[in-house]
Formats: C-alpha cells, structure tokens, sequence
C-alpha cells in the first residue's frame, strides 16, 4: 500500500525575525487525514511555523509545501487559492462581538463566496450543529462563555470547508471541561470532515489523547516526533522536560541576552 504523500512540508526551512534565527534547517511532515500536534517550548517557534504555512511569513531557505506547491514562490493570486483551502483559528479566535454567533459564522461565507443567503444559512446551521451550537445562534459574543465563544470560532474556522485547519493554543484559558470537550471535538471535526489538523498546543495530557502525531520542537529543529506514546517513552532530556512539565532541563528560562554580568556588574549601564 502507498502511503499518500503529506499535505504539508517543510524541507530544510531556516528562517528568522531579523538576525535572529528561529528556525534552522528544520524538515518535517503533516500526514493527510489525521491530527498532528506541534508542542515545544515556548518561543521555539510553533506559531511561527502555521505563519509559513499560511504563507504569512517566507522562509530564507528551504520549501514550505502545501499539497505539492511551495507556498513560498506562490503570487499573490494562488496563496488566496491556497489560503482558501486552509481554515486557522488563532489563539483565542476573536469573534466580531457586534455580531450575533449565526453572522460571525456567516461572515467568511458572505465575504468569500457568492452562495444565495438560503445556502449560507443552511450551511451556518450546520456548522453550528457540528459544534453543538445550533441554538446558540441568535446571541452575541458576550451573551456565551469563553468555551462556546471557542466553539463558535471553530465553526467559522470549517464554514468554507478547508482541508487544512490550524489551530494555535485552542485551549488557553479553557476550564478542564471546556478543554476536554474542544479537545474532542477538533478530533471529531477532523475525523468526520476528512480534515488535516495541526494543533500547536500546550496541554500536554489533552493533546496527547487526541493527536495521532506529536511533533516537539526544539531549538530551531526537530527534538522527537511519533505518535503520542513514542514520544511519551523518549528518553531526550528537552522532550522529557516538556512531556513531564519540568522547570528546569535543557529548555532555557532566559531569553537570550547579554550576560547578567554585563547587565548587572560594575558600570553596568541601560
Ligand atoms: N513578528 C516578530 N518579530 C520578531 N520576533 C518575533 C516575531 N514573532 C515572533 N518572534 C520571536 O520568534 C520566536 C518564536 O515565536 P513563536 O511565536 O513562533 O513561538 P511559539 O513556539 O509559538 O511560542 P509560544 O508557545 O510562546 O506561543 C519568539 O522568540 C518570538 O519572540
């Protein structure tokens, strides 16, 4: 049997804000049809890689590819092809607050599309359905909780049915419960909408439960990749450290910067 070949890839990416490099050399796949979560280290560069896949950022070298075609050397034309095809919902998800849940769902539909106004309502009932929020479309952001809200922008994220969703940090500020139940249902989503899922996320227990591949980043490359019990098993110290919430380990607690002494020491100046 062959194995289809990934609907993202990075190949030998480097890439960083200015002189300082966040991420050299780095290669990695995310399989088609399943969950992928990307976890590392704060600041290690997880949202940074989403931002080259949704073409927001260009690598210095290497290919990002979306479905075979380097996003990097795409005009401006096919990136909104591409981004079309790709859903992203960001930390916390901003809802427009001065429209009601249906509108904000309606909104990428309306804006991208020329469906009838009966299509799109159909379309918004069942995204909302998907997500159990079928009866919550009259209200406004601020009339539902921040898991609904959270739920609200997952169906905005899937109304023009992408094949790719990205999420980043989905569950900030979530209780256990509202995580537990966003958890599943990005599983479910990606299983019954034949979705690609990457989800950058923290929640180690939760994201281990849901994930079919786990990706851990480390400085600037790849420190394990597997599936969740694989890299629950690696006996690499920064992976260790993550899996198992350590303070301290190789993951460092300062940003760089000058030596303390130098900040600090005699004729230390600001
Ligand atoms: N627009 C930018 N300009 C300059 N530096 C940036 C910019 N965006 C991010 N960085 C830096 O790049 C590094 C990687 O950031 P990124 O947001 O990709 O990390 P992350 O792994 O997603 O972190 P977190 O888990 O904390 O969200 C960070 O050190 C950050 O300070």
């Amino acid at each position: 049997m062959t194995v289809p070949a990934p609907l993202v890839e990075l190949r030998n990416v480097t890439f960083g804000y200015g002189e300082r490099v966040i991420l050299r050399d780095l290669s990695l796949q995310i399989p088609r049809g399943k969950v992928t979560a990307l976890m590392g280290a704060s600041g290690g560069g997880k949202t940074t890689v989403l931002r080259l896949i949704g073409g927001q950022q260009r690598a210095q070298q290497g290919q990002v590819l979306f479905d075979g075609q380097d996003v990097g050397r795409m005009t401006q034309n096919q990136l909104y092809q591409a981004r079309r095809r790709m859903g992203m919902l960001f930390q916390f998800g901003a809802l427009f607050t001065d429209m009601s849940v249906f509108d904000n769902v309606a909104f990428p539909l309306r804006e991208h599309t020329d469906l009838p106004e009966d299509l799109v309502r159909d379309i918004v009932l069942m995204k909302l359905n998907a997500v159990g929020l079928r009866g919550a479309r009259a209200l406004k952001p601020s009339e539902i909780s921040g898991g609904m809200a959270r739920r609200v922008a997952l169906a905005r994220a899937i109304a023009l049915d992408p094949e790719l969703i990205m999420y980043d940090e989905p569950f900030a500020g979530l209780d256990p419960i509202a995580l537990g139940t966003a958890a599943q249902l990005i599983r479910q989503l990606n299983d019954a909408m034949g979705l690609t899922t990457v989800l950058v996320s923290h929640d180690v227990v939760e994201t281990f439960q849901v994930a079919d591949h786990v990706i851990i980043l480390g400085p600037a490359c790849v420190a394990a990749q597997g599936t969740p019990a694989e890299v629950l098993a690696s006996t690499d110290p920064l992976v260790e450290q993550f899996v198992h919430a350590r303070a301290t380990g190789p993951v460092p607690f300062h940003y760089p910067g000058p030596d303390a002494a130098q900040d600090f020491g005699p004729g230390a100046r600001l």
